[in-house]
């Protein structure tokens, strides 16, 4: 059974963790692991349901020709298909621009080619850490279509996670510390509960933005 945490004991020493959607939320001070909730933050509501229908309209007419991949054993990711796009409609350059600019600082280099990852309604993402040869200090992603369940967790210490609800239109920024000593994953469909609550999981887009390596 899951443990049910208050704001103040969100980040336990020992154990499990769990946090509810928002992290913000909660009082920097009250954090037990201040270095998470400086580095880990969740917006949502950060696109509009306008928006997300373009979004996803414009990504369809790329992802509705390739098959969904399962075949890979040593892949993260199971059940998706993906595409890097550098071109956008001018409605969707606005969105990219305030997902930017929420997780960027200005001046930072960041990759022109946006991810674009479709995860099948049986598809998940294995706990992993993005390599440091593709990307740098920080990874952030918006969700579209279906709640998910993302864990981070402590890679030398995995009993150590949290969970955190991903729910359309939200966006989540990984950085720094999370991003480097943390892996994260997106659970399976029959694993997605939070709170001893299911949450089923269908098929979800993500669109992700990161920086270039240093
Ligand atoms: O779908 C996501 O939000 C994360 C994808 C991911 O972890 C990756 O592509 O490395
Ligand atoms: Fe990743
Ligand atoms: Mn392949």
């Amino acid at each position: 059974m899951e443990e049910i945490k208050t704001h103040s004991s969100m980040l336990l020493p020992r154990g499990r963790w769990e946090s509810y959607r928002a992290l913000h939320m909660f009082h920097r001070q009250s954090c037990q692991y201040d270095y998470f909730c400086k580095n880990f933050e969740l917006h949502e509501n950060l696109v509009s349901e306008e928006e997300e229908n373009s979004l996803l309209e414009e990504v369809e007419d790329y992802l509705e020709d390739l098959d969904y991949e399962y075949d890979h054993w040593d892949n993260a990711i199971h059940g998706y298909r993906e595409t890097e796009k550098s071109q956008w409609s001018v409605k969707s350059q606005a969105v990219l621009r305030r997902i930017r600019q929420v997780a960027f600082s200005s001046g930072e280099q960041q990759l022109s080619l946006v991810h674009v990852l479709d995860l099948a309604q049986d598809g998940y993402i294995k706990p992993h850490v993005d390599s440091v040869k593709f990307c740098g200090s920080t990874i952030t992603g918006v969700s579209l279509l279906s709640t998910a369940i993302m864990r981070l967790a402590k890679q030398n210490n995995p009993e150590h996670w949290v969970n955190v609800v991903l729910k359309p239109r939200s966006l989540y920024v990984i950085r720094d510390v999370v991003r480097y000593q943390f892996t994260h994953e997106i659970l399976k469909d029959s694993e997605s509960s939070f709170r001893g609550q299911r949450l089923p999981r269908a098929r979800r887009i993500s669109i992700i933005c990161r920086n270039e390596p240093s």
